[in-house]
């Protein structure tokens, strides 16, 4: 008799509760998947950002209610657990795929499981323009792309993008971000180092104290290094440990990161629209006339109506030499009075405005 033959076969009290609570657990997920079918005929259903504040909320009533003991570790474990049902209910409904820089296990792709739940429809493509182009032609309802790195700064192909085509963001991720260098081989054969720049820029003071011979080669991704890795054992590839385990590498080393804060914030791309949540923040784009005085008279409708900016980028403009394009993102929701007043005011001083959107805030 084999080992699980044996545990089919127990029928003691405690092994057949257990069996009934995941029966019951199993029927409430397929009644919570018929409300979302519900919601959805009558287009009420939020959207995810939006959802996923309410499952948090949700873990933090039910913490202080039944369950005080229950320790923060727990908590953000509950409140995983429910992001992942509902990215369960979502797919039973086609709610649509999430883009994402791919192949999978890139940071891109865990940072869409963190904010879409694991069971979403992931659709991984080959570049970061190449996920506006599916959330731009509806191949995919969504699309997740990397902004900003705490160690490296702004992603120019994402700020391109939304430079050249308008798309909108509804949300946003904050993952913490730990390298590791893979390889096939040992760590004596690794002669190239293979990751997207962002990645090698990241453990550019590590690389140099201990691989100061190695080559580093730039690729599309990190998991393009890692399966560039798992075909010679002479590449190494800095990448995240899902992607080493997929591709079947050792861990030459982890946490190879030059700052161990470094955290990546993500935009989610797409059309949902964010209620006021009362801790939004709202994206926006513009240019201002070439003249002495434009850009500084520009930022003055953020201090008057007290805004308090979050971030701010420049963009050469593709069409003309020496002009830019700038991002701003600041503390409020476009809905809220003094938000409107700022970007109407902003309106008349802007030869081009885009409001990119208002989203929730994201937590590590
Ligand atoms: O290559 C990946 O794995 C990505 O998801 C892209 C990316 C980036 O370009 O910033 C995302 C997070 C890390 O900062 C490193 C790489």
């Amino acid at each position: 008799m084999s080992a699980n033959d044996s545990l089919f076969d127990q029928t003691d009290d405690n092994t057949e509760a257990l069996r009934q609570i995941d029966r019951r657990l199993l029927s409430i997920i397929h009644q919570r998947d018929q409300v979302v079918q519900t919601l959805v005929t009558e287009g009420r259903l939020p959207a995810v950002g939006q959802e996923n504040l309410l499952l948090d909320r949700t873990v933090q009533d039910f913490a202080s209610e039944i369950a005080p003991a229950v320790d923060e570790a727990s908590l953000k474990s509950f409140s995983s657990i429910l992001r992942h049902v509902s990215s369960h209910s979502r797919r039973q409904v086609h709610v649509g795929a999430v883009a994402f820089l791919g192949p999978k296990y890139s940071y891109s792709h865990l940072a869409a499981i963190k904010h879409f739940g694991d069971s979403a429809d992931f659709a991984p493509v080959a570049s970061i323009p190449a996920v506006f182009d599916a959330v731009h032609r509806g191949d995919a309802l969504s699309g997740l792309v990397p902004i900003e790195n705490s160690t490296d700064g702004r992603i120019v192909d994402t700020l391109g993008m939304f430079v050249r085509r308008h798309m909108q963001i509804c949300g946003e991720v904050l993952l913490p971000i730990h390298h590791n260098l893979l390889a096939s081989g040992t760590r004596d054969q690794i002669h190239e180092i293979h990751s997207k720049p962002q990645a090698l820029s990241q453990c550019r003071n590590w690389l140099a104290a201990n691989f100061p011979a190695a080559t580093l080669i730039e690729v599309s991704s990190t998991t393009a290094a890692a399966e560039s890795a798992s075909m010679s054992p002479h590449i190494g590839a800095v990448a995240s440990l899902a992607a080493g385990q997929a591709y079947g590498l050792s861990v030459i080393n982890s946490d190879i990161e030059d700052r161990k804060d470094n955290v990546t914030r993500f935009a989610v791309l797409g059309k949902d629209e964010c209620e006021p949540t009362g801790e939004d923040k709202t994206s926006l784009l513009f240019q201002v006339e070439h003249q002495p005085g434009a850009l500084a008279q520009a930022m003055t409708v953020f201090s008057d109506a007290e805004l308090n900016l979050t971030w701010i980028e420049s963009f050469p403009s593709p069409d003309s030499r020496n002009e830019y394009l700038f991002f701003v993102e600041f503390s409020g929701h476009r809905a809220d009075p003094n938000v409107q007043t700022a970007i109407g005011n902003l309106g008349t001083m802007t030869r081009r405005l885009e409001v990119l959107g208002s989203y929730p805030v994201a937590k590590l």
